[in-house]
């Protein structure tokens, strides 16, 4: 500490004093700092440290990493009465550690906290200092969202995942549960992030169910989890926190309620969510299409264009980089819509109308010959199914999120809302807030990260090998969040 003291304390006087005197060791100039702007020390004989004024020790304080800020609020009471009665300086550091922003540390350590899982009858945190200290006690765990289509893996203190690989290729469907694919599933991620299982906790996403609220639909999600347990705790992890996709995408977006539209490898699921359950009783949308027949339908607009490709990881990759939706499809017809990329060892490639064309059967199925519901009608009923069971003033239902890959194509959000608006009622649609993100596709893995870094993260929602041995099924009843 003594070292980042003396490093920030330079860097502060010279900042301060640049243009006069930057000696400290200069009797008159201390002098003149501390009549300005009165001394925390005080007594002429005073060391230089106590001779300096409140308002710069502020600024050095500043400048300190939180170990050190927590270990300076101990040093003497004015030291004392700075660090710990300055939130903002805390704030800082908060943001700092979670290598993200202020108001996502916030509302992981308030909304989130406040929900039914979370919700501890007496927390304390009552000062930042205290959620800076409750934080750093939260081991860094291991975050893997394994999408039916791609899994995204990694370590919740990196700002993104580590890395990511296709399960549709390698595993198949891990939906359907099979213990040894999920074995050979999560082994596989275990050993390129050359973690250990038994040595930090894990949180792992759970596929949104495409099923109605029946006796047979909450067997299977009881089935999935209970095999995914057994299969983990068999490695040797340490602790679970199992969280539904559509969920994890929600609170992403610093949201705990709203409608989550969550546009996964084959299917669209819209999901509503009120704190963090998913609203089972107002029911998730189902359209039968997903990324595969986005880039399926940029295949075939190319083969009717002429344009030639190698395979379809050209398509996709054409997709990702050139494609969009635009906000008004007949006028987008008649527009010169031209572009190029070049992909590497592939050479260059030039669409046209094919851009905006390929991702249109989301708002028209029809003209990519899919009988499924568009995306705005499957929101809107939703929507309807959320007002008819909620009260009218609480209009939580009026956020949607979009999720998944494909939902950061660009003009995406904006389009969804020109249509909801269209069909909506205007007291709904006045104030409708479509939420849509260029991370899409890792939406999911942030919000996982997001929740394993909360302070009360461990002790209240991971599930150990003991109390799964000791509780089995209930204690993931308990615990789950659908
Ligand atoms: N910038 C982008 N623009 C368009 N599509 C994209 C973009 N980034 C990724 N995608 C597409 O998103 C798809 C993968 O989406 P995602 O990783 O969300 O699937 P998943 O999580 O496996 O699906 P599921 O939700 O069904 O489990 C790929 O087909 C990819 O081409």
């Amino acid at each position: 500490m003594y070292r980042s003291l003396r490093k920030a304390l330079g860097s502060v006087i010279s900042r301060s004093y640049s243009s006069t005197s930057a000696d400290f060791g200069n009797e008159d100039d201390d002098n003149s700092a501390a009549n300005a702007s009165g001394m925390v020390g005080g007594a002429e004989q005073a060391s230089p440290f106590e001779r300096i004024s409140a308002d710069i020790l502020y600024c050095i304080f500043s400048l300190l990493p939180g170990h050190d800020l927590a270990a300076a609020s101990i040093v003497c009471k004015a030291w004392s009465s700075i660090i710990q009665g300055s939130e903002s300086l805390w704030r800082n550091v908060l943001a700092a550690k979670a290598g993200s922003t202020w108001s996502l540390v916030l509302f992981a350590e308030t909304s989130l906290r406040s929900l039914p899982p979370f919700a501890t009858s007496n927390d304390g945190l009552d000062s930042f200092q205290r959620i800076y200290g409750a934080r750093q006690q939260v081991p860094c765990s291991v975050v893997i969202d394994g999408g039916s289509g791609y899994c995204k893996y990694g370590w919740s203190n990196f700002n993104k995942p580590t890395g990511r690989f296709p399960t549709f290729l390698a595993y198949g469907n891990i939906e359907n549960p099979i213990y040894s694919s999920l074995m050979d599933f999560f082994t596989t991620v275990y050993e390129r992030l050359a973690a250990k299982p038994a040595l930090q906790p894990l949180v792992i996403s759970t596929p949104i169910c495409h099923y109605d609220d029946t006796e047979v639909a909450i067997a299977c999600r009881r089935n999935l989890l209970h095999i995914t347990h057994k299969v983990l705790f068999s490695m040797g992890v340490k602790a679970i926190c199992a969280v539904d996709q559509a969920v994890l995408a929600l609170i992403a977006s610093k949201q705990t309620s709203g409608i989550v539209v969550n546009i996964g490898f084959q299917l669209t699921s819209v999901v509503p969510i009120y704190r963090g359950k998913i609203m089972r009783k107002a029911g998730v949308e189902v359209i039968g299409q997903g990324a595969l027949q986005l880039t399926a339908r940029l295949c075939e607009l190319m083969q009717r264009s002429g344009i030639s490709f190698e395979n379809i990881t050209v398509v996709k990759a054409l997709k990702e980089k050139l494609c969009y939706v635009a906000e008004d499809y007949d006028r987008e017809l008649c527009r010169h819509t031209e572009a190029s990329c070049t992909l590497d060892s592939y050479g260059e490639f030039t669409l046209n109308h094919e851009r905006f064309m390929a991702c249109e059967i989301m708002f028209q199925p029809y003209l990519g010959g899919l009988r499924t519901m568009s995306i705005q009608q499957a929101v809107a009923l939703c929507i309807e199914h959320c007002m008819e069971i909620s009260n009218c003033n609480d209009m939580w239902f009026n956020t949607v999120v979009l999720a998944g890959g494909s939902a950061s194509l660009p003009g995406l959000g904006e389009r969804l809302k020109k249509e909801l608006c269209k069909l909506l009622p205007q007291r709904i649609s006045k104030t409708l807030n479509v939420i849509s993100q260029s991370n899409g596709a890792d939406l999911a893995w942030h919000g996982a990260k997001l929740l394993s870094n909360v302070s009360c993260f461990q002790d209240t929602w991971c599930v150990t090998k003991k109390d799964f041995q000791k509780y089995g099924q209930k204690i993931l009843d308990a615990k789950a969040w659908f």
